[in-house]
């Protein structure tokens, strides 16, 4: 049999959208930008199957210089090789860190961080974090972790969660994690803050799009489930076709893999006929929960980081900044004439 060659590249529809920056976004980023001068750490989250495509640019800026801990959350969702977390150690060293909600090891070994920061600040009403990141990485999930395993006893879930984009849509109250010292804990203790997902406000390319929609990071049903099936077959036979042996022989073909779902997983139609568009949703929810392989759907090499870096300090135009810088050009130069 000849050797399967994977695609060398996707072709992104043009129907894919832009951007996913709705009206509590702005509202989320402009109230961030209020809190942050009593915030003493931050706890940035980013989806560990999309660790550069989760940063968002106009979040980075707003937080550039302030104490922060990159938290890489869904780790048990991404691969369990040590090259991608080396890459991003690379980058914030042991701000970096990797988090799965599954392994309390992984919680406490945050929270003694925010612990070390209770002790060094000298903060009558303790230490005050904030959790930001796109919508869908982890972030209640995160607080509430944390919560549970900082205060003794039970606890009610102080943040609502849930597997679409969009369930926290307002900055939260502070949330004590850490109890003062008086109490048992350390210094004035430790509060945290939730705070909606907030997405970027133009994504210049439609890949990440399309690999934001693959985690749930847009609303369900903006991009086709059988248009995000095949990227996901085309990373899937980048990274390993094996992933999916059970199904079919390595293809490139979309229709030929669902119709492989469809018959074992009996997504049928009357008549036999394969139903595509719920082998397509079956595929996708698979894959989300981890049983069509664990990897990181991002190209971790040095230059792809290099070029992701250089995109986030310089970032490209969306059309309409374009349009308005122009019109400010003419305006200046009209005024000084
Ligand atoms: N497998 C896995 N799932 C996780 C982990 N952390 C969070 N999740 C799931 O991811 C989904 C989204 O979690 P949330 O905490 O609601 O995400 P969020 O960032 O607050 O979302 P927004 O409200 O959109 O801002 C939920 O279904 C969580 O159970 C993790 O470490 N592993």
């Amino acid at each position: 049999m000849a050797q399967f060659v994977p695609r060398p590249s996707f072709q992104i529809p043009g129907t894919i959208p832009k951007t996913y920056f709705l009206g509590h976004h702005h509202a989320g980023a402009n109230k961030i930008k209020t809190l942050l001068p009593n915030i003493s750490i931050i706890l940035e989250c980013r989806d560990f199957r999309l660790p550069l495509s989760t940063q968002n640019p106009s979040l980075e800026r707003a937080i550039a210089g302030r104490q922060r801990i990159v938290v890489y959350t869904k780790s048990d969702l991404g691969t369990d090789s040590t090259t991608a977390r080396h890459a991003l150690k690379r980058i914030y060293g042991d701000n970096a860190v990797f988090w799965d909600k599954q392994k309390p090891a992984t919680t406490s070994a945050l929270l003694k961080r925010l612990k070390d920061s209770a002790r060094t600040v000298d903060s009558l009403v303790g230490v005050r974090a904030l959790v930001v990141g796109m919508p869908n990485v982890g972030k209640s999930t995160l607080l509430n972790s944390l919560r549970n395993a900082g205060i003794s006893g039970k606890v009610a879930k102080a943040a609502k969660t849930g597997d679409q984009a969009g369930v926290t849509r307002k900055i939260g109250t502070a949330v004590r994690i850490v109890a003062s010292d008086e109490k048992g804990g350390v210094g004035g203790g430790v509060f945290l803050m939730d705070s909606p997902g907030i997405f970027q406000p133009y994504v210049n390319d439609g890949e990440t799009m399309i690999k934001v929609a693959l985690t749930h990071g847009i609303k369900k049903g903006l991009i086709h489930d059988e248009i995000l099936a095949d990227y996901l077959l085309y990373s899937m036979n980048r990274y390993d076709p094996t992933l999916y042996e059970r199904y079919c022989e390595p293809t490139n073909d979309i229709y030929e893999f669902l119709t492989a779902v469809a018959e074992k997983d009996g997504k049928l139609r009357t008549g036999g006929v394969p139903n595509i568009p719920e082998s397509a949703a079956r595929v996708l929810s698979q894959w989300r929960e981890g049983k069509l392989g664990r990897y990181v759907l991002d190209d971790l090499s040095e230059n792809s980081i290099l070029t992701h870096q250089a995109k986030i300090e310089q970032p490209p135009q969306s059309m309409s900044q374009a349009k308005k810088q122009q019109k400010l050009e003419r305006s200046q130069t009209r005024e000084t004439s």
